[in-house]
């Protein structure tokens, strides 16, 4: 069924200062490109719905405001602002703008409500709402991308781990925080022969290595426990309140866990493994480079001592 819409239409000869009629008012409503609506504060009666609201959501047809704008209400709305809207006298107040997903047709609209006082003398709300939907996607669109470049921020995006800034900032955070006496320990971790991996299979294989490694090393830590991507196929991790021995006890769990089953990528199986660099403080100042440079030459040590082992630096703690 089509439905009659009036459109508004100047009288001829009509003047700027002639006043308009109530069918010229009717037909500015009925014009316009939001919906107006008009309902009685006490008894909720829908006592006006302009064009663009009958389209939206049909006739009023002397029934309540919650009954024709919303789906699934037994009673007055429960988001209804209508107390909002008068003063501490119960007298009309200033206007409420506000956005809200309306629940019949699920699209979004910025409310701009209003008391006001009807001819009758009773109270009534008029709402102008218009239809901000796509500029509610276009907001959620960007927020989602605000989201990802935060993220990427700090996430390697290929293992979701830290990458290495956030490890150096998570790292700083929690040296600032624990007592003196607390121990803290590094891991340098470099996946060995890798570059043959890439070469026979594939830098996608190689890929996949890096976030098969990853998750068998995250398997094995706690929470607090910092484990990032440090760059290519090098991984550090950060064990605050770990000594020497604790950290190497735990490196040793995590070359297990890689060297425990194959490795395995479109269908083939291979071996592998990598070389652990540990190295840990206690005391009030720790210089956190230094500390990565001594867990970098301990693991250059077990590369040059055949791969697939973990070796301490010394004299750091
Ligand atoms: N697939 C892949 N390869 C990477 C990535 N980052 C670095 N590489 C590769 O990692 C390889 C590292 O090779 P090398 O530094 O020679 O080390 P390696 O072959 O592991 O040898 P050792 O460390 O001595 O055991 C290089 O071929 C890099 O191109 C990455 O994100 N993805």
């Amino acid at each position: 069924m089509t439905r009659k819409i009036p459109t508004f239409q100047a009288h001829e000869g009509a003047t700027a200062s002639a006043s308009p009629s109530a069918q010229d008012l009717l037909g500015i409503l009925d014009s316009l490109d939001a919906a107006v609506y008009a309902s009685d504060m006490h008894s909720h009666e829908l006592l006006f719905l302009n064009a663009y609201g009958r389209r939206q959501w049909g006739e009023p047809a002397g029934r309540k405001c919650w009954q024709v704008l919303q789906e699934g209400q037994s009673g007055p709305c429960e988001f209804c602002n209508n107390p909002q809207l008068l003063d501490e006298r119960g007298r009309p107040g200033p206007a409420a703008v506000w956005e809200f997903q309306n629940t019949q047709d699920g699209r979004w609209y910025q409310c701009r409500d209003q008391a006001i006082v009807w001819s009758d003398g009773r109270l009534v709300r008029v709402e102008i709402a218009t239809d901000i939907t796509e500029r509610k996607a276009l907001e959620d669109a960007l927020k989602a991308s605000h989201r990802r470049f935060e993220t990427l921020a700090y996430r390697d995006e290929l293992t979701q781990l830290l990458n290495r800034r956030a490890f150096f900032s998570v790292c700083r955070e929690q040296l600032a925080s624990r007592r003196s006496a607390d121990p803290f320990a590094v891991v340098l971790i470099d996946v060995d022969h890798f570059k043959a991996i890439n070469d026979s299979l594939g830098h996608a294989a190689g890929d996949q290595v890096l976030r098969e490694v990853a998750g068998r090393f995250q398997a094995e830590l706690r929470s607090d426990d910092i484990l990032c991507r440090f760059g290519g196929e090098e991984f550090a991790l950060a064990l605050p309140g770990n000594s020497l021995d604790a950290a190497a006890e735990l490196a040793e769990r995590l070359r297990l866990a890689l060297r425990s089953r194959p490795l395995a990528y479109a269908g083939q199986r291979f071996d592998g493994t990598a070389s652990f660099g540990v190295a840990a403080v206690a005391g009030d100042e720790v210089d956190l480079d230094a500390l990565i440079k001594a867990a970098d030459q301990a693991m250059y040590r077990a590369k040059r001592q055949g791969r697939d082992r973990v070796c301490t630096a010394s004299g750091v703690e």
